[in-house]
C-alpha cells in the first residue's frame, strides 16, 4: 500500500489508551493506526480533547501506551521499560507552544543543552555546534542574549535550534505557532520545514493553525479519539 520502500520511523497499530481506573476509567484513543516515514512532515489536526497530545506524548516516550503497538525506529514502546522510554526520548526533538527555554540561560546555553543531554561530545564541540545551529536559524548575532531579550519568533527559533542541534530522527511539535503572530508563525514553520528536509528528519506536528497546513506532506485528523482521515498532499 505504501509508496515508501524503507521501514516506517513511527509505526502505530491498533493503539488504544485510557486514563483513570475503575469507574473513572475513560478511553481516549481508539484503534489508532498510523505509519510515518523518514523525512515526512505530518500535521495532526482535530478539536480540543480529541487525543492529539496523548498520541504525541506516547510517540515521544513521555507516556507508555497500554494496548496495541507503537514502534519508534523499530523499538516497541507499548508497555516498555523506563530505560527504553528514556532511549526513545533521546531520539526525539521537542518544540512546544511556549518555547520552554530556560530563562536563566542564554540562547547559546539553551541550544547547547540539546547536546548535553546526549552526553556524547566535548564541551568545545558542543559550543561550536550550538553557535553554528543558531547562525543557521538566523540568530548568529544573538547567541549571548537571554530569552527575555528576544522576540517571540526569535525564542521559538532558539527552541527549534535546540530541538534539531542533535539531528534527532523525529521532531515532535505541539502547537509551535500558537503564541506567534502570523508572519512569525510562518517563518517558524518554514524554518522547521527547511531544516527537516536538510537533515532528513521526520516531523509530527499538532496544530490548530490553518495557515500553516501547507508545510505538511500529509494531514491526519483526530475526532473523539479516532483517526478520521489520512490525506496525502501531492505537490503541484
Ligand atoms: N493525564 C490525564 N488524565 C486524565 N485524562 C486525561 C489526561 N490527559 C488527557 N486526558 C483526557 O484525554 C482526552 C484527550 O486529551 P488530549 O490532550 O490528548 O487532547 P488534544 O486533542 O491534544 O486537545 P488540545 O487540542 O486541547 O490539546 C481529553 O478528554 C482529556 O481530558
Amino acid at each position: 500500500m505504501s509508496i515508501h520502500s524503507s521501514a516506517p520511523v513511527i509505526s502505530i497499530n491498533h493503539l488504544d489508551h485510557s486514563f483513570g481506573e475503575g469507574q473513572l476509567r475513560k478511553q481516549v484513543l481508539f484503534d489508532i493506526c498510523l505509519e510515518i516515514f523518514a523525512g515526512e512532515i505530518v500535521i495532526m489536526t482535530g478539536p480540543s480533547g480529541s487525543g492529539k497530545t496523548t498520541i504525541l506524548t506516547m510517540v515521544g516516550g513521555l507516556r507508555s501506551p497500554q494496548s496495541g503497538s507503537l514502534k519508534l525506529l523499530g523499538q516497541e514502546l507499548c508497555n516498555a521499560s523506563s530505560e527504553k522510554l528514556v532511549q526513545a526520548r533521546r531520539n526525539n526533538g521537542y518544540i512546544f507552544q511556549a518555547h520552554n527555554l530556560h530563562r536563566s540561560l542564554t540562547a547559546l546555553e539553551n541550544v547547547r543543552m540539546g547536546l548535553e543531554v546526549q552526553g556524547k561530545l566535548s564541551w568545545a564541540e558542543m559550543q561550536t555546534r550550538a553557535v553554528e545551529m543558531l547562525t543557521h536559524v538566523g540568530l548568529g548575532d544573538h547567541v549571548h542574549k537571554y530569552p527575555e531579550n528576544l522576540s517571540g519568533g526569535m525564542k521559538q527559533r532558539v527552541a527549534i535550534a535546540r530541538a534539531l542541534v542533535s539531528h534527532p530522527a523525529v521532531v515532535l511539535a505541539d502547537e509551535p505557532t500558537a503564541a506567534l503572530d502570523s508572519k512569525s508563525g510562518r517563518d517558524v514553520v518554514n524554518l522547521m520545514q527547511k531544516l527537516a528536509k536538510e537533515q532528513g528528519c521526520t516531523i509530527l506536528m499538532v496544530t490548530h493553525d490553518n495557515r500553516i497546513l501547507d508545510v505538511a506532506d500529509r494531514i491526519v485528523h483526530m475526532e473523539d479519539g479516532r483517526l478520521q482521515t489520512n490525506t496525502v498532499l501531492t505537490a503541484a
